[in-house]
């Protein structure tokens, strides 16, 4: 199956689900639970924003299980950052693409200090080494050149790939909800504090006023796909902000640091 079947089956079954409401059916019970009216949840230009509530995970499940799907994660864990990684593998071994091929691409320069995580049948782990850096600048710059890299030499048969931040920890389901060609991580904070270019000659400037949703740094990146995400995730926090009740559950929170403390340089 292509990948554009794939993303057209993702968009699908979302339709089916409210279908499935309207029609009564033998799914009708649970599908009829799957709607939210106090938070946004399709983008002006219609890609699913995928709140807790606004979807079924039995039957995204149902849909993508058979297809036997393959997801990597590639997570930089350079210099300090190491100590987040056991973390970061425990819990998603907990909460990540449970059931289904996963497998991590962690990227150090200290490749004695990888812990030790017992993984599941049909996930696995990989270390590649890089070089370190006095500036995390640097570390944060080449990432996009390393994973492209990865992509060419390992990915190609590879359907998602999710890019994530190493000082992050799962704390509830993150699955086949999440599948898209281009998915794009909501950020929990107030909208006011958000630090939206305003150089002019950015290709990414935004005028005061403008700008729709803000992502994070993180989230899922795929070769061949324009800049507009096709699908948005919502449940992040980062527990020094205050909780918000339309968050029902967190699927994954940053971990609070201090960054004179981790980074190389400040
Ligand atoms: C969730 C989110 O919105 N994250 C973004 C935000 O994260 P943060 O402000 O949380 O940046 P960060 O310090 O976590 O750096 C991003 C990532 O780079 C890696 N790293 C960084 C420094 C280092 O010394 N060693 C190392 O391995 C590590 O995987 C880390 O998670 O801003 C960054 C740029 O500033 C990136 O855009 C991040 O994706
Ligand atoms: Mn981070």
């Amino acid at each position: 199956m292509t990948t554009r079947t794939r993303q057209r089956l993702a968009l699908l079954s979302l339709s089916l689900t409210a279908q499935f409401s309207k029609k009564g059916s033998s799914c009708g019970a649970k599908a009829l639970d799957v709607y939210r009216s106090d938070v946004v949840s399709v983008t002006p230009w219609l890609a699913p924003v995928v709140w807790e509530g606004t979807f079924n995970p039995v039957l995204l499940d149902s849909i993508y299980e058979p297809q036997n799907i393959s997801v990597a994660v590639t997570v930089f864990a350079v210099g300090k950052y190491i100590m987040f990684l056991k973390n970061f593998l425990e819990t998603a071994e907990q909460h990540f693409f449970i059931g289904f091929n996963v497998h991590v691409y962690v990227f150090t320069d200290r490749t004695k200090d990888v812990p030790q995580v017992k993984m599941a049948a049909g996930r696995q782990l990989t270390v590649r080494s890089v070089p370190s850096s006095k500036r995390w600048q640097e570390i944060s710059a080449r990432r996009m050149e390393l994973i492209q890299l990865l992509i060419e030499e390992e990915l190609h048969h590879t359907d998602y790939i999710f890019c994530l931040d190493v000082d992050s920890k799962f704390h509830g389901r993150w699955g086949s909800e999440s599948l898209g060609g281009l998915v794009a991580v909501i950020h929990p904070d107030d909208r006011s504090r958000f630090p939206y270019e305003r150089r002019p000659e950015s290709r990414a400037y935004l005028a005061p006023g403008e700008g729709d949703f803000y992502y994070c740094g993180g989230g899922v990146w795929r070769p061949r796909t324009g800049s507009t995400p096709a699908r948005c995730l919502a449940g992040g926090e980062w527990s020094h902000l205050k909780r918000k009740p339309e968050i029902h559950i967190i699927r994954f929170s940053g971990v609070v640091k201090n960054y004179a403390d981790i980074r190389p340089n400040v």
